[in-house]
């Protein structure tokens, strides 16, 4: 399936990588997406929200083409991958990273060949030296030890196996990556160097993320914007402070319920904290300290 052409491409220079416009999708008689819009901006993390079943994986699977929409339009880097051939839409699979839930490793291969599968798949030329390099230099790129490499998914950890599916998801130094739920079943420690990682590997390697959670912690701390999935389709996008002063119920329901309080009561804390020799700052996280939030997830 690879060609020559793998590789040429330039960077995407444009202020949208993702563009979704008119989408409907529907499932015999259920529609899950009805005119549904999107537009994700070059750089930022984009958080995607919604209650269970409202459809954001079945967005993220349109979007990267596992999903044939009923109608619509979805551009990835300004090309149409609704109407395209299939190899056209080859031409931008190899520029994005996904991190399915649970990670989805094979099983029988070890993180190292785990992370060689898009490498073999798209430049099926390079030197086995170079691929394992390549496979070891991602690896420790996630903060997996060294030895991680040679390990199979069995033998990690929760935290681990997402580490490996985040470096396989980034093998192909992708432009874009798809995050599905990727702090789910982490402890709240191990969520939020998941979430630092994910930041630190954006800002270091230039990524788009978008980025689907339930998790509060995750929308607060990285987040830049975050979309609102209701109703078929995203009814808003803005900052998660924006979304909170929103008067529609499952937003108000969901941010500013206990949950959404505690979220934020633990950011809050967090900024203070980087200011504990201003006194105001120290006596507000002894205050705030004493209240019932601690890192709740959703
Ligand atoms: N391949 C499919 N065939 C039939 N129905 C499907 C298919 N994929 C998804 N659905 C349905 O589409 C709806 C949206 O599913 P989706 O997985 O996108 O929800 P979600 O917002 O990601 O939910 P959750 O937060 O629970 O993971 C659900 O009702 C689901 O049952």
């Amino acid at each position: 399936m690879a060609d020559a052409s793998h590789g040429k491409h330039e960077r995407f220079r444009g202020d949208y990588p993702i563009i979704v416009e008119g989408l409907v999708n529907r499932f015999g008689t259920q529609t899950v997406h009805q005119d549904l819009d999107l537009r994700v901006r070059r750089g930022e993390i984009i958080g995607v929200v919604g209650g269970s079943g409202s459809g954001k994986s079945v967005l993220m699977r349109s979007i990267i083409g596992l999903q044939i929409p009923k109608e619509g339009d979805i551009r990835i880097f300004d090309k149409s991958i609704t109407d395209a051939q299939p190899d056209e839409v080859l031409g931008v699979r190899d520029r994005w990273g996904v991190l399915f839930q649970g990670g989805a490793l094979f099983s029988t291969l070890t993180v190292g060949e785990n992370v060689e599968v898009p490498l073999k798949q798209f430049y099926p030329d390079i030197s086995d030296k170079l691929r394992h390099e390549i496979a070891r230099y991602k690896v420790m790129l996630t903060g997996l030890p060294e030895e991680a490499v040679s390990k199979f998914p069995s033998e990690l950890s929760g935290g681990m196996k997402k580490r490996a599916g985040l470096a396989r998801a980034l093998a192909l130094d992708p432009e874009l990556l798809f995050l599905d739920e990727p702090t789910a079943g982490l402890d709240p420690i191990g969520a939020a160097a998941f979430d630092r990682l994910t930041r630190e590997l954006k800002d270091t390697l230039g990524l788009t993320v978008f980025l689907i959670t339930h998790d509060l912690d995750t929308l607060h701390e990285i987040c830049d914007r975050v979309a609102v999935i209701a109703d078929k389709r995203v009814i808003a996008v803005d900052t998660v402070p924006n979304l909170m002063e929103l008067d529609h119920p499952w937003i108000q329901e969901y941010f500013n319920g206990p949950r959404g309080r505690a979220a934020l009561t633990a950011q809050a804390l967090d900024e203070l904290r980087q200011h504990m020799d201003m006194p105001i700052a120290a006596n507000a996280v002894k205050a705030l300290d004493k209240t019932p939030s601690g890192k709740d997830k959703a």
